[in-house]
């Protein structure tokens, strides 16, 4: 292979100067797997997502090299997580999670286990494209198309609008780039080979008249068909190829772009679109098939094919192989993952297309690198409808069919047989439409494909239409988009879709849905093409992070060497910045907490970049000094991650955020699954440490618990007996036999008690910035003031004058941290006791604490306190702490949402209790408060 020219936007390391992080033009890269990577992600986030059953029938080049097998429940969620963020997060940073999560698929990762940094970069740049298209924002998608299956014995996949799209649209996330090709390589992409498979023939390969160069189009881009009445055009817009719309577009109408006049034969006489299929051109002209066969003879001097290429016509057979058979082949996806081939490193480089100087006003001209034909193939008989189409899983409703559709889906009369046997278009009954569709019973309507290219066309004008198939019976159509069921065949053979008679009266049994509608309706719980959830209606639930399987053995193995190729790969992805690229998204200081440990790898964003978090894995055991086997252990940054996900913020500007990450924190010893390390054990030989519990045990035990302590918060006598006894060597009242804690008012507290900490800091801080000009309240005669956030260490906090305090009190800890803490405390251990080691583990080692519980143990709490870390604690008895707080202008409440529900008990008799909860809060979970609550 022949390298290609380096950009001269690129630099060294391989990196073009001004590319966005996501987006590096790769040098070095080999063609091959590039377009294997284009291949490989446009299987699982096109064919698979959603429907997991549709086979793979996107390939391009090199059929030999197995892909690993993908789960598609985990590509659902990740592509749910990114809908679901889209409404909180900038459209980068949710895609850029997205990759992320999907490199840490175990397949994944197996699939890129020998990739450079740079072939890591440019697969994540692949996948971030594809992720896009699923943006509830976004205005494509990308389904099959059947259109020049009776040609082709093969489908395709096609750009469809999910928006209506005016002229002048510029069609962002329809991104091509394009791989530089050698002309060894071009020479292979244009071959029709009879006798290997693995390569076909590709239309993708795009000449550039300014480089004199072919290059493979690579990215979503790709699959636009041509159209000779197109109505987007394609163009440069900085380091992209992309699209804008030149005639309006409908829903669901295809985006088709023009390739040139050249490309599939001399005026494009091998032309399949729309139009052509309208006006009696191109592939349908009547005299088609005598002309293809005079030029197969040799009779046609107009024949395209040169003689210096290596293009072999191939014979119009009904089953013999063809250059679309071999592109088809069927994709064997193993069950596991194997060992690969050697890769070919003869590299070719991936153009910077900024090189490419458009010839006329901004656009990259299309020529057809293609001098042979698309040889006309006609299925086998009886294709003209389809298998049992597969899994049903999914079951949007026939009753929330969409009212009306724009026609996108090519009828598969022409997908299953050859034009002779074109099914006979019949109008559907329609109350709107009844005129019209009688006028196009029995015969064929030219409209039927042909409405691309009009203007945006009313819907309730359209002629709905039915194709019939041999039998005289309307072909299965889609219960939600109401278009004719894709039948997908691969090497002429029907592998998805309804066919044949004996699946008709299944098909009306069972409500049927093409792969679009399928995949739309898993991702978005909306039928197509809404994209957003209707008001009232529940919003997609984010699904957990994907399992990281490490089952098999050769994942294991190499996962180490890819973990560290990801680590290298984001310090290499730091944000370049430059005229010409996207700003990279703005860093909300309220979302920076400590980077889960261990927890993700990143190799997108690079705000990670300094501090690389790694995959999440299962902790080493001691003994064998090897990763412990089974499922990795949830780790409570997974919590705090879906709860940031609850969280929204209405005022990203928060000034004094504090980093809740301290030195201290980080310094404290971890073990190999990121938590922190067993503490050391207290005096009276307790352990601080609780095991972590799920919210059901939680429950289970403040039950168990319930039971076991009498109204007045002593043990009955059955589990007196059952405990054994009371006190311990020492003489001091055994651990188990301790009172729950209680307030002054004998309400017991602990974390069941989980007031709405919003609303509880709001009144707090309201009434007490009411009061602050008045004489200062405490926790007796007012709700009082609770936790202050300072960045502060001291020791003796009583030192200190009024001004240095109120200095301290005045920097605002980061509401988000916190708030994403606001449920993981586990500061109080089992017997209501209170665990100053836990508490440094929630993140709020940093803070001055105002704790102003009435209860007996606030003194035990202090001394744990600064026995285990110096934690300045100030108590809210102390008549300098209520004086300090009282005159101070209180701001009160940052608006932060948290969305989790809570039970708070609002009986009147709780009510009253209010401030000693709250200071339950404050010591059980300090980050509550915390959250909401700070001074200006
Ligand atoms: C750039 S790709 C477009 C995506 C393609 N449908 C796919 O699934 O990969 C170009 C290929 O699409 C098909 N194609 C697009 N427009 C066509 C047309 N007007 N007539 C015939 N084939 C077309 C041809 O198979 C061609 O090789």
């Amino acid at each position: 292979m022949v390298k290609g020219s380096a950009s001269s936007s690129t630099n060294n390391s391989g990196r073009s100067s001004n590319a966005p992080h996501f987006w590096r033009p790769t040098k070095m890269m080999n063609m091959r797997d590039l377009s294997r990577d284009d291949d490989f992600l446009s299987h699982l986030l096109v064919e698979k997502l959603g429907t997991g059953a549709v086979p793979l029938i996107v390939h391009r080049m090199d059929s030999s090299r197995r892909l690993p097998k993908t789960d598609a429940h985990d590509l659902l969620r990740i592509v749910q997580r990114l809908v679901v963020n889209s409404s909180k997060s900038p459209i980068q940073h949710v895609i850029r999670q997205a990759v992320d999560e999907l490199i840490q698929l175990a397949a994944i990762r197996y699939y890129i286990r020998d990739y450079t940094q740079q072939q890591i970069n440019a697969f994540a740049t692949h996948a971030s494209r594809y992720c896009e298209l699923y943006h509830p924002s976004g205005l494509i998608e990308i389904a099959h198309t059947s259109r020049y299956a009776h040609r082709t014995g093969k489908s395709e996949l096609c750009i469809l609008a999910t928006r209506k799209l005016a002229p002048g649209t510029v069609i962002t996330e329809l991104k091509g780039s394009m791989a530089d090709l050698s002309e060894d390589e071009c020479r292979e992409l244009k071959r029709t080979d009879l006798r290997s498979c693995d390569i076909r023939r590709d239309f993708s390969v795009i000449h550039s008249k300014s480089m004199k160069k072919d290059h493979l189009f690579l990215g979503p881009a790709r699959f636009v068909n041509h159209d000779c009445g197109h109505n987007c055009e394609l163009f440069r817009t900085g380091r992209y190829i992309t699209f804008r719309v030149i005639k309006p577009i409908n829903i669901g109408e295809e985006i088709t772009a023009h390739y040139g006049n050249g490309y599939f034969g001399r005026n494009n006489r091998h032309c399949l679109c729309a139009s052509c299929e309208k006006a009696g051109k191109g592939g349908y002209l009547p005299t088609y098939e005598q002309d293809v066969a005079a030029e197969l003879s040799g009779s046609d001097s107009d024949s395209d094919v040169s003689s210096d290429e290596e293009v072999v016509p191939v014979p119009t057979v009904l089953s013999g192989p063809n250059e679309r058979r071999t592109r088809r082949k069927t994709y064997p996806i193993v069950q596991e993952v194997e060992s690969d081939d050697s890769e070919d490193e003869a590299a070719s480089d991936l153009v910077d297309i900024k090189q490419i100087t458009p010839p006329i006003d901004g656009e990259v001209e299309l020529e057809s690198s293609q001098r042979s034909t698309p040889v006309p193939t006609l299925l086998p008989t009886g294709l003209t409808r389809a298998s049992p189409l597969l899994a049903q899983t999914l079951s949007p409703r026939r009753s929330s069919r969409l009212s009306s559709r724009a026609d996108h889906e090519p009828f598969p009369e022409s997908q299953a047989g050859s034009s002779k046997e074109k099914p006979v278009l019949q109008s559907q009954s329609s109350s709107t439409n009844k005129a019209k569709d009688k006028s196009a019973v029995g015969k064929k309507e030219p409209e039927s494909r042909g409405r691309r290219g009009g203007g945006l066309p009313e819907e309730s004008a359209v002629t709905k239409v039915v194709a019939m198939g041999k039998d005289g019976k309307p072909l299965p159509i889609c219960v939600t988009c109401e278009k004719v069921l894709p039948v997908i065949s691969i090497d002429s053979k029907v592998v998805w879709g309804v066919f044949d008679g004996s699946a008709r009266g299944k098909s009306k049994e069972v409500d049927l849905y093409c792969p679009r509608c399928m995949r739309h309706y898993a991702i978005y719980r909306q039928h197509w093409p809404s994209r957003v959830c209707a008001p009232g209606t529940t919003a997609l639930e984010p699904s957990p992070p994907p399992s990281q399987s490490t089952s098999s053995l050769s994942n294991r193995r190499v996962l180490p060497t890819l973990q560290k190729k990801l680590t290298d790969a984001a310090r290499v992805r730091e944000p370049v910045t430059s005229d010409d690229e996207e700003p990279p998204p703005k860093r909300r200081r309220v979302t920076s907490k400590p980077p889960a440990p261990e927890a993700s790898a990143s190799i997108c964003v690079a705000s990670r970049a300094s501090a690389p978090s790694l995959p999440r894995k299962n902790p080493v055991d001691p003994k064998t000094g090897k990763p412990k086997r089974g499922r990795p252990r949830n780790q409570p940054e997974e919590t705090t991650e879906s709860l940031a996900v609850n969280v929204k913020i209405e005022d990203e500007d928060i000034p004094g955020s504090i980093d809740v990450k301290s030195q201290d924190l980080q310094n404290q010893p971890r073990e190999g699954n990121g938590r922190f390390g067993k503490k050391e054990a207290r005096s009276d030989g307790g352990q601080h440490s609780q095991p972590a519990l799920s919210r059901f045990e939680r429950a289970a035990e403040r039950e168990r618990r319930k039971e076991q302590t009498e109204p007045n918060g002593s043990f009955s006598k059955r589990t007196r007996a059952s405990l054994g006894s009371e006190h311990d060597t020492n003489g001091e009242l055994s651990k188990r036999f301790r009172p729950l804690l209680t307030s002054r008012e004998g309400y017991r507290f602990g974390l069941e008690l989980r007031p709405n900490p919003q609303a509880l800091s709001q009144k707090t801080w309201r009434s007490h910035a009411s009061t602050s000009s008045s004489t200062p309240s405490t926790s007796k005669t007012s709700a009082s003031p609770l936790i202050v956030g300072a960045d502060i260490n001291l020791l003796h906090v009583e030192e200190l004058s009024t001004e240095q305090h109120k200095e301290f009190l005045l920097v605002k800890p980061s509401p988000l941290a916190f708030a994403r803490r606001r449920w993981s405390s586990s500061s109080m251990n089992a017997v209501g006791e209170f665990d100053s080691q836990a508490m440094t583990t929630t993140g709020i080692n940093r803070t001055v604490l105002d704790i102003t519980t009435s209860s007996k143990r606030t003194e035990s709490i202090f001394s744990a306190l600064s026995k285990t870390y110096p934690l300045p604690v100030f108590d809210g008895h102390q008549p300098w702490v209520s004086d300090l707080l009282g005159s101070m202008p209180l701001s009160g409440v940052k608006t932060v949402t948290a969305s989790e529900p809570h039970t708070r008990p609002s009986t009147p008799a709780k009510e009253q209790n209010r401030g000693s909860r709250v200071s339950t809060i404050v010591t059980a979970s300090p980050s509550v408060v915390l959250s909401e609550a700070w001074a200006d």
